[in-house]
């Protein structure tokens, strides 16, 4: 029998869109899944993400969360932002980071706080790539706090960390919004 996972998680695809198409239509439901058997079948079959087109994300959260700001489990939350200058990073160092930060997810790797996870997204972009965990509580400090230290342990990233509340994001002028916590 297949190894059942805690949660029911879901990937999502956002294209690069058509000049004036909505946001919200680039933003495309792929599949769902909930056994580890099921999380490497559609790992090994998409696209890495370092291979997909500038504009891109892909998002895993846990089903029936939208990966927006606007969905209800978002709204008054924020996210850790793991950013990763395309100079300075290679292709396969930001798929080994983005595939670590989702075996934490799909493993519960966050202990209690583990309830407070959303999901993830990489956005592959043309100069700076990110990846951020999105959790749904932006007051829970000490929360975030263990939970952005674990992700910096199992992802052996060294530079700094920034959580923002998404509220603060939405307003952000620039790459200026508001930093809640860093680590
Ligand atoms: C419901 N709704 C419209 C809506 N709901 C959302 O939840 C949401 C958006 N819109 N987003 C739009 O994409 C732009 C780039 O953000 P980016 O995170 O891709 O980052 P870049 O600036 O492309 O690096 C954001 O500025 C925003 O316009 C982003 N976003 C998460």
């Amino acid at each position: 029998p297949k190894h059942p996972l805690q949660n029911q998680w879901q990937l999502w695809y956002f294209r690069p869109g058509a000049r004036g198409s909505a946001w919200e239509d680039n933003l495309l439901d792929v599949t769902h899944f909930d056994t580890v058997e099921d999380f490497w079948a559609l790992y090994n079959h998409i696209e890495l993400a370092s291979h997909l087109n500038a504009g891109s994300d892909y998002s895993v959260f846990k089903y029936g969360i939208r990966p927006m700001w606007e969905d209800e489990k978002n709204k008054a939350g924020g996210r850790w932002l793991f950013t990763f200058n395309k100079k300075a990073t290679s292709g396969r160092q930001i798929d080994e980071t983005w595939l670590e930060v989702l075996l934490c997810l799909i493993g519960e790797a966050f202990g209690e706080d583990s309830d407070q996870i959303c999901g993830a997204v990489i956005n592959i972009r043309a100069k700076m790539d990110k990846i951020s965990v999105w959790t749904n509580d932006f007051k829970r400090v000490q929360s975030i706090t263990n939970i952005g230290k674990i992700l910096k342990q199992r992802t052996g990233y060294t530079p700094g960390i920034t959580y923002e509340a998404h509220s603060d994001t939405i307003v952000k002028t620039g790459s200026m919004a508001k930093h809640l916590l860093q680590l």
